[in-house]
């Protein structure tokens, strides 16, 4: 069976009430391709305004959740505070917060299992650093972060897995087609692995860096991708091609118009 093809919108720290508002009433008058699953991801802030206007079917993710239930841990956002205002995803392990703020593997698994757990689905990041790939230890990274899950959580079917290699990210600088293939092919044979066949073969794997209306169509063909996670062009009316830029992958077999 195909899998679903997923688009995720990572907002990052950008936006105003005006501005989220004006994209969500695009988004909800564009005609987008209905079997693509869309997922957007504000700001904090936003959520439930997000949630308010947002119509029916198009979902909305948190950028980060925290992995204790609530109490006092000031700034954080709880995974029963995302259910409670509709919130059915949340983003986990981006490499700005892996960058920035120090997440490391250990944590971003805890709180993808903190998530899981209570029912939200969690678009797990992973991805390696230039000096990485130029390294050759891409596939040993991104695997490394995964495996820091998989020890944790055994039930993959509510993670989708968005490789973002981290040179590729706000810069401008796409993976080529056969680079991000190469290393989605990689996870799917991990995945076979480490949790079998039927993960392997349900589980999503996006890609993410630099996603345009321009690349994702060839992108979108390929066997192992499966979607992707945009950042700067979810802002903006190109991320509607980019959700329907599935349309267009007719070699996969899976062209519905
Ligand atoms: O980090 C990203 C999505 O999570 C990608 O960002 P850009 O699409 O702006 O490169």
């Amino acid at each position: 069976m195909a899998r679903q093809f997923f688009v995720g919108g990572n907002f990052k720290m950008n936006g105003s009430v005006e501005s989220i508002k004006k994209i969500i009433s695009y988004l909800n008058d564009a005609k987008l391709d209905p079997n693509t699953e869309v997922v957007i991801a504000p700001p904090a802030l936003y959520l439930l305004l997000a949630r308010e206007h947002l119509k029916p079917g198009l979902e909305i993710a948190a950028q980060n959740v925290f992995d204790k239930p609530n109490g006092a841990f000031t700034g954080e956002i709880s995974v029963d505070q995302l259910k409670d205002s509709n919130i059915t995803w949340t983003l986990l392990g981006h490499s700005e917060r892996r960058v920035i703020l120090q997440e490391d593997d250990a944590f971003v698994a805890a709180k993808t299992k903190a998530a899981l757990d209570g029912g939200i689905g969690v678009i797990l990041c992973c991805g390696e650093s230039l000096e990485q790939r130029e390294s050759g230890k891409t596939i040993e990274v991104v695997t490394s972060q995964l495996k820091a899950v998989a020890e944790k959580v055994k039930d993959w079917s509510k993670i989708v897995i968005a490789y973002e290699p981290i040179w590729a990210i706000g810069t401008g600088k796409v993976a080529s087609t056969e680079q991000a293939q190469e290393v989605h092919a990689a996870i799917r044979q991990w995945l076979k692995k480490e949790l079998g066949d039927k993960t392997a073969e349900e589980t999503r794997i996006i890609y993410g860096g630099s996603v345009s209306e321009k690349n994702c169509k060839d992108l979108s063909k390929q066997p192992d991708i499966d979607g992707f996670l945009v950042g700067g062009a979810s802002l903006k009316p190109a991320f509607v091609d980019i959700i329907n830029s599935h349309l267009y992958g007719e070699e996969k077999g899976n062209s519905r118009l």
